[in-house]
C-alpha cells in the first residue's frame, strides 16, 4: 500500500532535506509538499524530481498562517488522499530577530557558554505582530495553523487500523520560562518562537493522550543548529560566513551543531523509520551530528507536565471556537454584501 506523506514548509532547509531523504527511503511514497509560496514550491518539486524522476510528488497550497488557507488545503487533503501515514508539522517562522550582543560575550566567558550555543537561552528575542486572523503571527503559524490542519483532518488521521504519525518540528529554543498559560499567544513577551515551539511540545504530549486510542501519535523533534534562511535571517550573512569555521570548531564541543539541512532532518528521518508504540510521548527526537559528521538521533524527556498540557489543549479548543465562529460571521457578511450588490445592479 503506497503510503502518503504530507509536509508543511517543505519548499526549503530542514522540510525540503526531510522530502529528499523520504524518497531515497522509499521510492513509492506518495509525498505532499504542503507550501505558501507556490513558485518555490515547484522549483523543490522540480529539484526532487531531478534526483527521483518516479517519484509522486505533490503540491498544495497551505499558509499555516492562515486560517481560511488552513481549512482549504484540509479540504483538498480529503478529497485527493484516504490516508495520511505521516503528517510533518515543520512550518515556522521567526520574524525581526535580535541577538544580545552583551549577553552573548558574558555567557562566553561562563560556564553556561555550551548551554548558550544550543539553546540561544538569554540571547534572542523577536518582535511579532497581529495577522489578519487576531492572532499573533508566530502563534498562528508555528502552532495553532497546525492544531487547526489537525482537527480538520482528525477523519484521516483517526482511522480504526491505520496509524498516523504527526511530527512537530520544535527546538532547543523551547523553553518552559517563555511560556505562560494565561497568554498562550506571547501577547505580552519578547520571545514568541521559544514559547511557541514550548507550546509545539505540550500540544504534542496533549495529542497523544487524547488520539492514541484512535491511532494517531505524536512526536517532537529538536534539528539542532542548522543554516537555513531562517538562521541566515538571524544576522548579516558577511557574519555568519565570517564565523562558519568557528561553527565547526564548535560542533567538536556540542553535537547540536548539526548545522546542513540534511542533518538536521536526521531526527525526522528516524521517526519515519520507527514503530509507533516504540516511541516516548515525553521525549524529543534531537538530530546530533557528531564532529566526525556521523549523525545519529537522541531522545530526552521535554519540561512538561500533564497539567499545563491539558490546559493548553483546552485553551486552544476554546480559541478554535472563537476562529471559526468569527470566521463564519465574515462570510455572511461577504454573502450578505454579495446579494445586496446583486440586487441593486
Ligand atoms: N534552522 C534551525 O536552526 C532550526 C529550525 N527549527 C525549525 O525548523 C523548521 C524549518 O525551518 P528551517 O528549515 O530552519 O527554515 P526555512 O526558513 O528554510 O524553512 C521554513 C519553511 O516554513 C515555511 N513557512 C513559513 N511560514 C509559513 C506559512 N505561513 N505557511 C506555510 N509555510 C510557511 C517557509 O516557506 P517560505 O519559503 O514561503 O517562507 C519554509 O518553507 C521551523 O519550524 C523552524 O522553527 C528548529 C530548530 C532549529
Ligand atoms: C560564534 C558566534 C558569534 C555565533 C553566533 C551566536 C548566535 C547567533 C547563535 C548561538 C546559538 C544559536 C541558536 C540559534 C540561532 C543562532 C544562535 C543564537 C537558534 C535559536 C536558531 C533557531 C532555533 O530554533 C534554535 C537555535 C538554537 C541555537
Amino acid at each position: 500500500m503506497e503510503r502518503v506523506v504530507v509536509v508543511t514548509g517543505a519548499n526549503s532547509g530542514i522540510g525540503l532535506a526531510l522530502c529528499e531523504r523520504l524518497l531515497c527511503e522509499d521510492g513509492q511514497l506518495r509525498l505532499c509538499l504542503a507550501c505558501r509560496n507556490m513558485q518555490r514550491a515547484e522549483a523543490a518539486r522540480s529539484a526532487l524530481l531531478t534526483s527521483h524522476p518516479d517519484a509522486r510528488v505533490d503540491l498544495l497550497h497551505l499558509d499555516v498562517g492562515s486560517v481560511q488557507s488552513v481549512l482549504a488545503a484540509a479540504q483538498e487533503i480529503k478529497a485527493r488522499y484516504r490516508r495520511v501515514d505521516f503528517l510533518y508539522l515543520n512550518a515556522g517562522i521567526m520574524p525581526n530577530p535580535h541577538v544580545d550582543i552583551r549577553a552573548f560575550f558574558k555567557g562566553l566567558f561562563s560556564r553556561n557558554v555550551i548551554n548558550m550555543f544550543s539553546t540561544a537561552e538569554g540571547l534572542l528575542t523577536q518582535q511579532d505582530r497581529l495577522n489578519a486572523d487576531g492572532l499573533q503571527e508566530v502563534f498562528a503559524t508555528n502552532l495553532f495553523g497546525h492544531f487547526i490542519l489537525i482537527r480538520e483532518l482528525e477523519p484521516l488521521l483517526c482511522q480504526a487500523d491505520l496509524t498516523s504519525h504527526v511530527v512537530w518540528t520544535s527546538s532547543s529554543n523551547a523553553r518552559r520560562s517563555a511560556f505562560s498559560i494565561q497568554d498562550i499567544q506571547h501577547r505580552n513577551g519578547v520571545e514568541p518562537y521559544s514559547s511557541s515551539k514550548y507550546a509545539s511540545d505540550l500540544l504534542s504530549l496533549a495529542l497523544n493522550r487524547h488520539k492514541n486510542s484512535q491511532g494517531l501519535v505524536s512526536s517532537v523533534i529538536c534539528p539542532g543548529l542548522v543554516m537555513t534562511n531562517l538562521t541566515y535571517g538571524i544576522l548579516p550573512s558577511f557574519f555568519w560566513t565570517l564565523i562558519m569555521p568557528i561553527m565547526y570548531l564548535i560542533r567538536i564541543f556540542t553535537n547540536t551543531f548539526t548545522l546542513t539541512p540534511h542533518n538536521g532532518a536526521e531526527a525526522l528521518h528516524w521517526l519515519f523509520l520507527q514503530k509507533p508504540e516504540s516511541l516516548d510521548a515525553r521525549a524529543k527526537y534531537h538530530s546530533q551530528t557528531s564532529g566526525l559528521g556521523r549523525n545519529y538521533t537522541q531522545p530526552r524527556q521535554m519540561d512538561v507536565d500533564s497539567e499545563t498540557c491539558e490546559a493548553l489543549f483546552s485553551k486552544l479548543l476554546d480559541l478554535e471556537k472563537v476562529v471559526r465562529r468569527k470566521l463564519s460571521e465574515k462570510q455572511a457578511e461577504n454573502d450578505a454584501h454579495q446579494k445586496y450588490l446583486s440586487e441593486v445592479e
